[in-house]
């Protein structure tokens, strides 16, 4: 049996132990679990939230060293208004914002739908909204070795909108910097190209 096959007949396994859990708590919750609307819920759910939390299975900075290629450009590359969709670990609830993420190279640049790509890896688990921008950050700045590295996310959170404290206009931004980032002007530069798009 190859190792793949072995790693979905787990994910088969834990499918099948989240359905009947979810089956239970939505029966918790007071509702008919034969009903025809909900009959296949649990099902549905168990993989919505396998779906969501995937990104533990998966290897950011390999994604990143697969398309890394050498070249001789030492400015600024900025993508922003990177859409994330993540999960708060306190409620499970959703939180989703954008991405803005910038380096500086040091020989190599990376393919740029990958920066996206990480973005997804680090969102699709159980998160904060601090430990998700660090995650990108470290990943990016351990693995590229660039001269800077910069991240901010804006995010709304869903459990301080719908319950909680009800909020619904406040967003929360988050930040990191790296390198050459560290340095004011660099910083503020970066920080001046996004600014149309921060809120
Ligand atoms: N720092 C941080 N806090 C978060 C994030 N997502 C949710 N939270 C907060 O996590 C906290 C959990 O606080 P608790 O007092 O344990 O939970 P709670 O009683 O449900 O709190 P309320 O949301 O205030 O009703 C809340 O203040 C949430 O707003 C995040 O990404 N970062
Ligand atoms: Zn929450």
């Amino acid at each position: 049996m190859s190792p793949y096959q072995k790693f979905e007949e787990y994910n088969i396994e834990v499918q099948e132990d989240v359905k009947a859990r979810y089956k239970s708590i939505i029966a918790d919750l007071g509702e008919d679990v034969d009903r025809e609307g909900i009959v296949k819920t649990p099902e549905r759910a168990a993989k919505a939230m396998m779906y969501l939390t995937s990104g533990y299975d998966v290897d950011a900075s390999e994604i990143l060293r697969g398309a890394m290629f050498k070249e001789d450009y030492n400015e600024m590359v900025i993508v922003k208004n990177i859409e994330l969709y993540s999960l708060c670990e306190h409620h499970l609830l959703p939180f989703f914002g954008k991405a803005h993420i910038a380096y500086i190279p040091n020989g190599h640049i990376v393919g740029l739908s990958k920066i996206p790509r990480i973005v997804d890896v680090f969102a699709r688990r159980l998160q904060v909204q601090e430990r998700l921008t660090h995650n990108i950050l470290e990943c990016i700045n351990q693995t590229l070795k660039p001269q800077g590295v910069a991240v901010v996310i804006e995010a709304s959170h869903m459990c301080m909108m719908m319950r909680g404290v009800q909020k619904q206009n406040s967003t929360t931004t988050t930040s990191g910097f790296r390198g050459q980032f560290e340095n004011n002007e660099t910083r503020n530069e970066f920080l001046k190209l996004i600014s149309n798009d921060l809120s």
